[in-house]
Formats: structure tokens, C-alpha cells, sequence
């Protein structure tokens, strides 16, 4: 069984009279210290996806499907069944959370914080503080630090151990690394991969960038206008794309395109508050077939633990 699966989730936000269909039918399955990535371009839904995981959606949105923790769907009971589970089982380190530690409370002060929150006392909390801050490399006294006397990667560091005080079974990591230099995203990725290694921890990266993602992740699943288009193991994602929003995706990518010229993807994603009828995708596609732009291909499943939206795939299947 799935530690996590989502099923069929839809999330869409009122604003000014539109509703933004942000995230659309979404599917996905995470297996005990299993590493997926949800990649995409900006405002395909990626942190939507996961900010609905943690139940964390503002009150203008409107979510339906299931989430479900071993089994349980969590999403239904909302607030109720959700907040039992947030942090404990599943953590999140959000987009930019390296600049939003509380400046005026030492490091280790916020750990021992999230553990009393969850029913630990002060002394469990300042022990598990020295373990976490071990854990994601840092030396024992940043348990005194303030956040401005931390690096870049020391914050991104602490903000991984903050999110790992309460144990969880699931990391969600948005944008882990961006802002961070080369080598310090580098360190980031592989204390991600080491802990997951270590703890258990399942990890779902969420990132534009596709060259992270074989460095950390056992798979991908590739989102376009608020849906999954492709999901595969990372070595089929980048060397054998199915998709032609994948296969751009791989072309537009520094470290992933080879030999081959880097070249971006023409246009830009469509708005997600009108219809979108047909496949998103087909406005930039220039493999579209006649029926791409009235029919919306289904997510068909395909050999070797593999799925693809185009229909393309379905002429070669
Ligand atoms: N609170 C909100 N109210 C209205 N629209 C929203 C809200 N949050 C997100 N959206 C819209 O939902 C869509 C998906 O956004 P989301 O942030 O999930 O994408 P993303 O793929 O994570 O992009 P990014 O990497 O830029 O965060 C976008 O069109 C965005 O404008």
C-alpha cells in the first residue's frame, strides 16, 4: 500500500468573480522513503498540490478528491482530520522558508517551539533540537543562533531540521534550492538524500528546475496548466520523454540538454481561469494532431510504471 496517494484532486480559487482551476484530476502515489519531484513551470499548480497535502489551502479555495495517509483520507474530515497529521507525519518546507525563521527567537528556541506545540515537553524539545540541528549538518551551537547569524545554507539547513522535530514519515520541499549558489544547492540536495536515506523519509521535491531532480528523486511526475502530463522514473523522464511538454521541458534544461541546443519553450502556459478545452499543451506543440485542440487526452497508463496525457501516445500505443 501507498504511504500517500492522492486521488483526483481539484483545487480552485475565487478571485474577482473567476475561479482559477489551479490544480486539475492530480494523482499521485508516494511509497514509504520513496523521493518524487513535481516539476513544471511557474503557476502550473506544483505548490497548490502540496500546500493541499498539508491542508494548508486559504479559505477562498475549493478542494475536492481524496488524500489519502496509509489508506485514511485525511482531506475529507478537513481542519479535523488534517491537523493530527501535519507536521507528525507530514512537514513541509515552503517556498523562501530560509528568510521566514523568526529573526527575533534562536534556532534552537523555534525546534523546542514545534515540539511543545505537539505535546512534547521543554526538555524533550531542547534534546530534540541538538538532534535535529546533528542531523541536517549543523554545528551544536547554532542551537543558540539567531537566523541572521546563519548563511544562506545554514537557514535552508535549519528550516529542514525545524520541519523534522516532530518526525515525519513525508518531507514536501518546495523550491529547496533556489536562491541558494551552486554548491550550496548541491550540499542541499545531498542532505536530502541522506536523510531520506537514513530516516526512511519520503521526499516530494517541488521544483522548475529539472536538472535537480535525477540528483534526488526516484521519480517525476510533470505538471502542465494544473494537471500531471507525464509521470515516469527520473532516467525515462529525462532520457526518454513521452510527453512533447517533457521532451521541451529536457531541451529548455542546461545540465540535461547534452550535446543537443538548448532552446526554450515558445509561449507561455494558459491562463487556468477559463476553459481549456482540448490538450493545454497544444498551443505549443508543434507535434499537435487535429484533435489535440477539442479533445483532452486521457493520463493513460504505460509500460514500465510510466503514464502519459498526449495523444500522440496513444497512436504509438
Ligand atoms: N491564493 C490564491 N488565489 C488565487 N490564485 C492562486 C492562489 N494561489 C495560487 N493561485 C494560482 O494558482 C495557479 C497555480 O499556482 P501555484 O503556486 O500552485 O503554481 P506553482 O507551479 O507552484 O508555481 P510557482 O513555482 O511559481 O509557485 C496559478 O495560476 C496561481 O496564480
Amino acid at each position: 500500500m501507498s504511504l500517500l496517494s492522492i486521488r483526483d484532486l481539484e483545487v480552485a480559487f475565487s478571485t474577482d468573480g473567476a475561479q482559477v482551476r489551479a490544480v486539475r484530476k492530480v494523482s499521485l502515489d508516494l511509497a514509504p522513503g520513496e523521493r518524487i519531484a513535481l516539476v513544471g513551470e511557474s503557476g502550473c499548480g506544483k505548490t497548490t498540490t502540496m500546500l493541499a497535502m498539508m491542508g494548508l489551502l486559504p479559505a477562498s479555495a475549493t478542494v475536492s478528491g481524496r488524500v489519502l495517509l496509509d489508506g485514511a483520507d485525511i482531506l475529507a474530515g478537513g481542519e479535523t482530520s488534517m491537523r493530527p497529521h501535519r507536521w507528525t507525519d507530514i512537514a513541509m518546507v515552503f517556498q523562501g522558508a530560509m528568510n521566514a525563521l523568526n529573526p527575533v527567537r534562536r534556532v534552537g528556541a523555534q525546534i523546542v517551539e514545534a515540539v511543545r506545540i505537539h505535546g512534547g515537553s521543554r526538555q524533550e524539545g531542547r534534546l530534540r533540537a541538538r538532534e535535529v540541528l546533528d542531523l541536517v549538518g549543523l554545528p551544536a551551537d547554532a542551537v543558540s543562533r539567531y537566523p541572521h547569524e546563519l548563511s544562506g545554507g545554514q537557514r535552508q539547513r535549519a528550516v529542514i531540521a525545524l520541519a523534522l522535530a516532530c518526525r515525519p514519515r513525508i518531507l514536501l520541499a518546495d523550491e529547496p534550492t533556489t536562491a541558494l549558489d551552486v554548491i550550496v544547492q548541491d550540499q542541499i540536495v545531498t542532505l536530502l538524500r541522506e536523510l531520506s536515506d537514513s530516516l526512511g523519509l519520503a521526499v516530494v521535491l517541488v521544483t522548475h528546475d529539472l536538472a535537480l531532480v535525477p540528483r534526488l528523486c526516484d521519480r517525476a511526475a510533470v505538471m502542465y496548466a494544473g494537471s500531471v502530463v507525464e509521470n515516469a522514473p527520473c532516467a525515462d523522464i529525462v532520457h526518454n520523454p513521452r510527453h512533447p511538454y517533457t521532451r521541451r521541458l529536457v531541451e529548455a534544461t542546461p545540465d540535461l540538454a547534452g550535446e543537443r541546443p538548448l532552446t526554450s519553450i515558445p509561449g507561455a502556459p494558459p491562463r487556468l481561469d477559463g476553459p481549456l478545452p482540448g490538450c493545454a499543451f497544444q498551443p505549443r506543440c508543434d507535434e499537435a494532431l487535429d484533435r489535440c485542440a477539442t479533445t483532452a487526452p486521457p493520463l493513460l497508463q504505460l509500460a514500465g510504471a510510466r503514464s502519459c496525457a498526449c495523444h500522440l501516445t496513444e497512436v504509438v500505443a
